[in-house]
């Protein structure tokens, strides 16, 4: 993914001022940004949902997007929604999905209504959507919130299997923590993206 001198505001609030950013394949890199930094206006651009007033956004493969909140029918089951987005992206069965729903230990809810899930259950059907066509490039918003400890630590497994098998996965959160799992680090601050030392961001 390659993104050159992006600029977006909302009225006369100016939020990104110039983002340059560049994800070659097989990186595990992260954002980090103080709350309303514009951490997620950056995605909604990266992601093509909101176009921006200035500046370019390239991709190339398949692209997934695991926004902030859900985008779910709570009167849908999990099944439900696996097999929806199934046909949405032409897959000739659910065997990603699967995959991910084992390494998250999510198999057991196949048949729960999304409105009965738990926070965390819903992110870890909001991660298995994102991830079940198998993305060159993804991106995901403060993907980790509501994890116990045990589905956090899978998190960054399922990550850096990804990085490993040469995808390109961009993590953006509010909190730099577990910086050292990442191969690269931002901080927006200012509109701009400004490439941080690990080490000493963790110890911020
Ligand atoms: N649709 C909108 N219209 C007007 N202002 C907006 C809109 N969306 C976001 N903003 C403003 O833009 C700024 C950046 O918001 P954004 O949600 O991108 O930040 P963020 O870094 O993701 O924050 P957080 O960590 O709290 O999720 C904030 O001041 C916010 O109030």
């Amino acid at each position: 993914m390659d993104v050159a001198d992006v600029h977006h505001s909302y009225r006369q609030r100016a939020v990104l001022r110039g983002v340059d950013l560049r994800l070659p394949p097989g990186i595990l890199a992260g954002i980090v940004g103080e709350n309303g930094a514009g951490k997620t206006t950056l995605l909604r651009i990266l992601a093509g949902e909101l176009r921006p007033d200035r500046g370019s956004v390239h991709h190339s493969g398949r692209f997934g997007y695991c926004p902030q909140s859900v985008v779910l029918d709570d009167s849908f089951t999990v099944r439900q929604h696996l097999d929806f987005f199934r046909h949405a992206f032409g897959l000739a069965d659910l065997r990603r999905a699967e995959e991910v729903m084992e390494t998250l230990a999510f198999t057991e809810y196949l048949d729960q209504r999304a409105g009965l899930l738990s926070g965390g259950s819903r992110q870890k059907l909001n991660l298995t959507l994102a991830l079940m066509h198998d993305p060159d490039v993804l991106l995901l918003d403060e993907p980790y919130q509501g994890f116990d400890w045990e589905t956090y630590l899978r998190f960054w497994e399922l990550a850096t299997r990804l990085r490993d098998a040469g995808r390109s996965v961009l993590v953006v959160s509010h909190l730099a923590y577990d910086v050292e799992r990442l191969d690269q680090l931002w901080r927006l601050d200012d509109g701009r993206l400004h490439l941080r030392d690990r080490c000493s961001e963790a110890a911020a």
